[in-house]
């Protein structure tokens, strides 16, 4: 594990600017996985959930990746597998492939995640908590994987099973809400605080 920053724009860290965090919609989205082993796998599966298409091309494709993917290529890595790709993964265990994947990424203009050098490419995975609709995503900025993982069990042991319904109780309320009578700003925000306030306390008595 490298000690120093080692994600997608490291440099820029230094210079001030930070990852951007988004959570992307991906459902339908072709997403291509170069390589078939446990990073990949990893990665495809929080993409199904996110109900991506996925594409896996490797030689070797580890078998449960093989059964949860929408595509599988059992063959080597050639130029032209990410057209038409939406996000790429350059997830092997060699270093000139994952290079050329991340080369091909950046001229079709597809962005690419790069699993043995993250500064070659232009996002990097954080670790997430769900919960029902409640999505925690922690990043250390590629310093330490090992460290968000940490954070995460933490978070793990904060926000319980029971904050799974959480969310779509307060967004049960804001619906019936909506459909009332529209309230001045102030007043709107006082309803608003004491809508998740109200929320809360159920889950902590
Ligand atoms: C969070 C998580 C999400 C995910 O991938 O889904 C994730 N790595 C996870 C696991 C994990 N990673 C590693 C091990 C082996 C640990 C060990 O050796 O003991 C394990 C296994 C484990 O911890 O269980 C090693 C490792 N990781 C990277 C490198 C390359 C480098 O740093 O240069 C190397 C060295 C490779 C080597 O040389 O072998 C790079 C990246 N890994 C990232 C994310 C991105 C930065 C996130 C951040 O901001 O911190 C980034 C930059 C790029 C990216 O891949 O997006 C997921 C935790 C899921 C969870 O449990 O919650
Ligand atoms: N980002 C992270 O979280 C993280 C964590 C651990 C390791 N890594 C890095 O990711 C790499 C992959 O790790 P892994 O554990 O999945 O490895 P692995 O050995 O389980 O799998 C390697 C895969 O690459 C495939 N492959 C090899 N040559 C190929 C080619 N020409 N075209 C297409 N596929 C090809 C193999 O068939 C195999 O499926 C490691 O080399 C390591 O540097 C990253």
């Amino acid at each position: 594990m490298r000690a120093e920053c080692s994600v997608p724009g490291g440099r820029e860290i230094e210079q001030g600017a930070v990852l951007y965090p988004v959570f992307m919609s991906l459902a339908g989205r072709r997403c291509v996985a170069v390589g078939g082993g446990k990073v990949a796998a990893r990665k495809a599966r929080r993409l199904l959930q996110a109900r991506a298409r996925v594409v896996v091309v490797a030689p070797e494709v580890d078998e449960e990746l093989a059964a949860m993917a929408t595509e599988v290529h059992r063959r080597p890595y050639r130029p032209g597998d990410l057209e038409g790709a939406f996000l790429a993964f350059a997830a092997t265990d060699s270093r000139e492939v994952n290079a050329a994947v991340a080369q091909e990424a950046k001229r079709l203009g597809v962005p690419v995640n790069v699993a043995d050098r993250p500064q070659e490419g232009d996002f990097a995975l954080p670790s997430t908590l769900r919960r029902g609709g409640l999505q925690v995503a922690v990043s250390t900025g590629g310093a330490s994987p090992v460290l968000a993982r940490e954070v995460r069990k933490r978070l793990e042991a904060l926000f319980g099973p029971e904050w799974a319904g959480l969310v779509e109780e307060v967004g049960r309320e804001r619906e019936a809400r909506l459909a009332g009578e529209a309230p001045e700003e102030t007043e709107r925000h006082r309803r608003l605080k004491a809508e998740v306030d109200l929320c809360l306390s159920r889950l902590s008595g």
